[in-house]
């Protein structure tokens, strides 16, 4: 399996180079160059697997050789063992034809420790077999951070940097980020939004001469290993209500556009998936973009979803690259208007596309609440803001094929929101109960690339 990227311009890469590699030099993002098949009975015959064995279905055709089955089989099994459910993924029923996908049974309550738990494995074996070391930087909205940091924290051949941006997380978000106490951690607090944190990491394996001199490694959702991971939940839900025999369609919280991605992948592979539905919070310029065709930044503006205000939307690129007929130069002329300019036109031909392939709608603060409050009283499940976002969206959408809401973090984690909605705040975990005694270890920096970069050398060398 070889990958490519979507500007055309970069190195063609194995599974295990795209992964190590992270963002392409090209500024692109890896994709396989040809997404493998699953036939209709190779589907069906995923039906009563557990998740690991629906995992190393689904992902094996895209790891080609770099790993043997039985190593690969194990870094799946370590990955999810972990987990608060033994179904890794269960579904809930909202309603006669609505089922909430949950994901936030992983280790820091999010759907970001599916991907983030299997590619700390993948990192390490592939890093201990190179006898290698890498300096790891995410940017993060809140999630991703506590993800990464969990996966990769205590680990030799690791640094990991996690840019945050300062007083638009939630508190259990940054405690998770600063209270590790593992020397290879460390949390830094950027005066900025999460798409300025985004923009110095793309700006920082930019400089070549920095990512060589470090070794730059990414785990946001620009590593297509991320994606992969991601996929594999699509098939596990579609199944267990009767795919391949019966369509569903999906609903996906929607920020960086990685998740909803991962469906649309999935959809390629076979998966009979008749809608995949955006659903995005008051920071919509994907549902803007789905409506008038102009995708044009606007400030990002801070909501009770906090995982979500986002507004450059880094795997938006993937979904542009099948829309513009896999041309990595129109899609590397988009991304330059979006940087330089602050938006583009999406051509029509790609627009069509675009609309075939997705619905979207978004939710205001005050529609969020009120899904918060009316699922908690008409089902007893508690939401948290970013799953609520979807479910508002997907009632919206509702027909005769199942629809599957992904339920993307735990309530605990925003428990301020959760509490104004339902009047009840939700408490975190047992094995979590202690957080807001842990003491917080981090360092506040300006939004200012040559700063961050010194910051980082500085770690690294000590
Ligand atoms: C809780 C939560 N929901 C939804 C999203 C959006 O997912 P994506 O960025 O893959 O679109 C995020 C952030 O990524 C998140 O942390
Ligand atoms: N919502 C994310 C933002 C980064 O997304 P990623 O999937 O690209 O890592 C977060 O919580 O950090």
């Amino acid at each position: 399996m070889r990958y490519i990227s979507t500007r055309g311009q970069a190195p063609v890469l194995s599974f295990e180079e795209a992964m190590l590699t992270g963002l392409a030099r090209d500024g692109g993002l890896y994709l396989p160059e040809t997404i493998p098949q699953m036939t209709q009975e190779e589907i069906a015959a995923l039906a009563g697997l557990s998740y690991e064995e629906i995992a190393f279905r689904v992902m094996k055709p895209f790891i080609g050789d770099c790993f043997t089955d039985d190593e690969f089989k194990g870094i799946i099994e370590r990955a999810y063992a972990g987990f608060g459910h033994d179904a890794r993924a269960p579904l809930v029923q909202m309603g006669p034809n609505h089922f909430l996908l949950e994901l936030f049974h992983g280790p820091t309550l999010a759907f970001k420790d599916f991907a983030m738990q299997l590619i700390g494995q993948l990192f390490q074996a592939a890093l201990g077999r190179r006898g290698d070391r890498v300096t790891i930087v995410g940017a993060t909205s809140g999630d991703t951070g506590s993800a990464a940091i969990e996966a990769f924290r205590g680990l030799d051949n690791v640094d990991v940097f996690i840019l945050f941006p300062e007083g638009r997380v939630s508190e259990v978000q940054r405690r998770q980020m600063t209270t590790p106490s593992e020397a290879n951690v460390h949390a830094l607090a950027v005066k900025g939004d999460f798409d300025d944190c985004q923009a110095a990491l793309k700006d920082m394996f930019n400089d070549f001469d920095f990512r060589d001199e470090v070794k730059l490694a990414g785990v946001n959702s620009i590593n297509w290993a991320r994606v992969l991971a991601q996929v594999v939940y699509y098939f596990s839900s579609a199944v267990s209500l009767g795919a391949p025999h019966r369509k569903v369609s999906f609903t996906v919280p929607t920020g960086n556009f990685g998740d909803i991605f991962a469906g649309y992948v999935a959809k390629r592979m076979g998966l009979p998936i008749e809608h995949l539905v955006i659903a995005t919070n008051q920071n919509d310029i994907l549902h803007r973009t789905m409506v008038s065709g102009a995708h044009v930044k606007e400030g990002v503006s801070p909501s009770i979803s906090p995982s979500m205000d986002i507004q450059v939307s880094s795997n938006f690129e993937r979904a542009l690259y099948y829309a513009y007929g896999q041309d990595g130069s129109a899609v590397a002329h988009e991304m330059e208007a979006l940087k330089t300019e602050g938006g583009f036109t999406v051509s029509q031909g790609a627009l069509e596309f675009l609309r075939e392939t997705f619905l979207s709608g978004r939710a205001s603060e005050e529609e969020t609440s009120a899904t918060i409050r009316a699922a908690f009283a008409a089902t007893g499940e508690t939401l948290c803001p970013h799953s609520a976002v979807g479910v508002k969206v997907a009632e919206e959408n509702l027909g005769t094929t199942p629809m599957i809401t992904l339920a993307t973090a735990h309530p605990a984690k925003f428990p301020d929101a959760v509490e104004a909605a339902t009047g009840e705040r939700p408490p975190l975990p047992n094995r979590m109960a202690d957080l807001y005694d842990r003491s917080e270890r981090f360092s506040a920096i300006d939004n200012d690339l040559g700063a961050i970069e010194n910051l980082i050398r500085e770690r690294i060398a000590t």
